[in-house]
């Protein structure tokens, strides 16, 4: 579903590649997270899915993206966009109207939806993020989080076969964030759609994301399995990415012969983990 050959951007006036000879290959169904420290070229990567590189940023592009066999330079704006649902990190620039119903019609409307199919594509998609009790609410007394579900339901409702997020989740709430996540999984799984989500969060990117990429001065530093990189917390933590105290907690108790579970990614399964070995040490007793 994505194809990036070779991929490198340099933004006009820069002398440094913001992104560097990245190769990567998405299939359908595939939830994939993105993260790294601050400046590794996260948000670039996802303005080459949706094509805002190098459409709307000018510089050097080399190598090639494409999305479900589109290349993204040679494909317009307006036909990528409706492939490619995104959700930018200023969510008030992607803010069209005044209340939130208006929002999601705003998208449906515009992408010519049958009149006969948009309610029911309405309603769904404030269900599915949580948010169908402020349909009727104007946009400007809502909070961050509140927003920023609206900016996603007002995508959804577009049923994108690629959805493109940077940093989703960070105006919500812990349990709000699990909740988003946890739909975004099923909507890449049951749509045979591919979710990127660029999220500082590894926990909460490790247990939902099937796989998972750090990026590092613009290049793929580590790409692979989130369960697998969680047992990398050196490297990590090199890359400037904390690992979560439930997975520091998990690698020490593997390291030193207790657990041969998996890795913990919540305090949930840290619990669970903790369980296992005090169970055993009590059986031993
Ligand atoms: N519009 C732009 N014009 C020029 N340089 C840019 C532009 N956007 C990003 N850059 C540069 O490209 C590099 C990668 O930035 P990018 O925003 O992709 O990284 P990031 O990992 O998403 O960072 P953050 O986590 O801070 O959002 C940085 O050196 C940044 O300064």
């Amino acid at each position: 579903m994505i194809e990036m050959k070779g991929f490198s951007f340099r933004y006009r006036g820069r002398s440094d590649f913001a992104v560097s000879d990245v190769d990567l290959s998405v299939a359908a169904g595939t939830f994939l997270g993105i993260t790294g420290a601050a400046g590794s070229g996260k948000s670039t990567l996802t303005y080459a899915l949706n094509g805002v590189v190098p459409h709307c940023y000018p510089g050097d592009f080399y190598g090639s993206v494409a999305v479900d066999g589109n290349d993204t330079c040679e494909t317009r704006l307006t036909d990528l966009s409706r492939i490619v649902g995104s959700v930018c990190q200023d969510i008030e620039s992607q803010m069209v109207t005044a209340v939130v119903e208006d929002e999601v019609l705003f998208g449906l409307e515009n992408f010519g939806i049958e009149p006969s199919e948009i309610e029911g594509r309405l309603s769904e998609a404030l269900l599915s993020v949580g948010i169908a009790d402020l349909r009727h609410r104007a946009i400007s007394t809502l909070s961050g989080g509140q927003k920023q579900k609206v900016a996603l339901a007002s995508i959804l409702a577009l049923r994108p076969r690629v959805l493109v997020l940077d940093e989703p989740t960070s105006e919500l709430d812990p349990v709000s964030s699990r909740a988003v996540f946890s739909f975004l999984k099923s909507y890449a799984a049951e749509n045979r759609a591919c979710v990127v989500a660029v999220e500082q969060k590894i926990g909460l990117l490790a247990e939902f994301a099937d796989d998972m990429v750090v990026m590092d001065e613009g290049r793929v530093a580590l790409h692979g399995a989130p369960t697998d990189l969680l047992k990398r917390p050196d490297r990590l933590f090199d890359l400037g990415v904390n690992v979560p105290r439930s997975t520091e907690l998990s690698n020490e108790l593997t390291r030193r012969g207790l657990y041969e579970g998996p890795v913990c990614r919540s305090v949930e399964e840290a619990v669970r983990a903790a369980r296992e070995v005090l169970a055993c040490s009590n059986s031993g007793e």
